[in-house]
């Protein structure tokens, strides 16, 4: 049986981020992607030119549709744009026993905000209490802890205080530091510290994105959060080595790499 999995998120129109990159990353590693649509972006290369939420009704229709008919063995959520979408998606997972990797995504590559500020309290008290897995970078950790990362040291403190919100897990991505591309996941008491070589590829457009629906796939799978994790990041690793130049600003992640090398 191919487990399913669905994507709560916004639409990139540039196909690198956001909807394209989760189901993009769900066909690669071979899982059924669904989507339930919040936002719709225009967005290119060079950054987001308009966001339009959708009302939260049809957020819970889409995700009733899927859910109640179809079934979901893992549930990834990226960009969710305000407070009241926030509430009424951490309200869903509540209600289901799935696995959910939850991005808490802030601000686009380009510095574009797509997440309200009144939306900040919303994530941390109500998203993140349901979240299997929380995959923040190192500007949401800022923005919903204040704590500031500058060095490896102190990725710790750092995921110490996302945990405190109450996911079981959290991801670190410390791909915004200098040197080797390292994260660290932790569930308070396992540490695991995933260290990949930095490639020196500006087309970076999607990775977080892509690694938080290689979580949910894998999870899918019935991976444990560890397994899940460690494969995610050889994938998104891979997928930023095959970065590509698109348009005249940052190109997207190759969600397909595996495919043209063969490996
Ligand atoms: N230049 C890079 N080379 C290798 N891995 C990278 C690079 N940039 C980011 N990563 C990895 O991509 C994943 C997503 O991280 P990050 O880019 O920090 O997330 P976000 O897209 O949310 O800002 C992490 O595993 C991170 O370590
Ligand atoms: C619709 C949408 N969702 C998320 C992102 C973040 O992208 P990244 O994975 O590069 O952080 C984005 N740029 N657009």
């Amino acid at each position: 049986m191919i487990p399913n999995v669905l994507t709560v998120a916004g639409s990139d129109s540039g196909g690198g981020a956001g909807i394209q990159a989760d189901l993009k990353t769900m066909l690669a590693l071979g899982v059924h992607g669904m989507s339930v649509v919040t936002a719709v972006t225009a967005q290119n290369s060079l950054g987001v030119q308009g966001a339009w939420e959708l009302p939260v009704e049809a957020v819970r229709a889409q995700y009733r549709s899927v859910v109640d008919d179809i079934g979901v063995q893992a549930v990834k959520t990226g960009m969710l744009a305000s407070a009241e979408l926030v509430e009424a998606v951490a309200e869903l997972l509540a209600g289901t026993d799935s696995p959910a990797v939850v991005d808490p995504v802030g601000v686009s590559k380009h510095g574009d905000s797509l997440l309200a500020a009144s939306a900040l309290d919303s994530v941390r008290t109500k998203l993140l209490p349901v979240a299997t897995v929380a995959t923040p970078n190192l500007d949401e950790v800022a923005q919903l802890t204040g704590v500031r990362v500058e060095s490896e040291e102190q990725l710790r403190r750092a995921a110490a205080a996302v945990l405190a919100y109450g996911p079981r897990w959290v991801l670190i991505k410390g791909g915004h530091l200098p040197g080797d591309a390292v994260d660290l996941l932790t569930d308070g008491s396992e540490e695991h510290w995933l260290r990949a070589p930095r490639h020196d590829n500006r087309h970076t457009h999607g990775t977080g994105c892509t690694l938080a629906s290689a979580i949910a796939s894998q999870l899918a799978k019935g991976w444990s959060v560890p397994e899940a994790v460690t494969a995610a990041k050889e994938y998104v690793t891979g997928a930023v080595a095959a970065g590509f130049a698109l348009g005249g600003g940052i190109g997207p992640v190759d969600h397909g790499w595996e495919f043209r090398t063969g490996s």
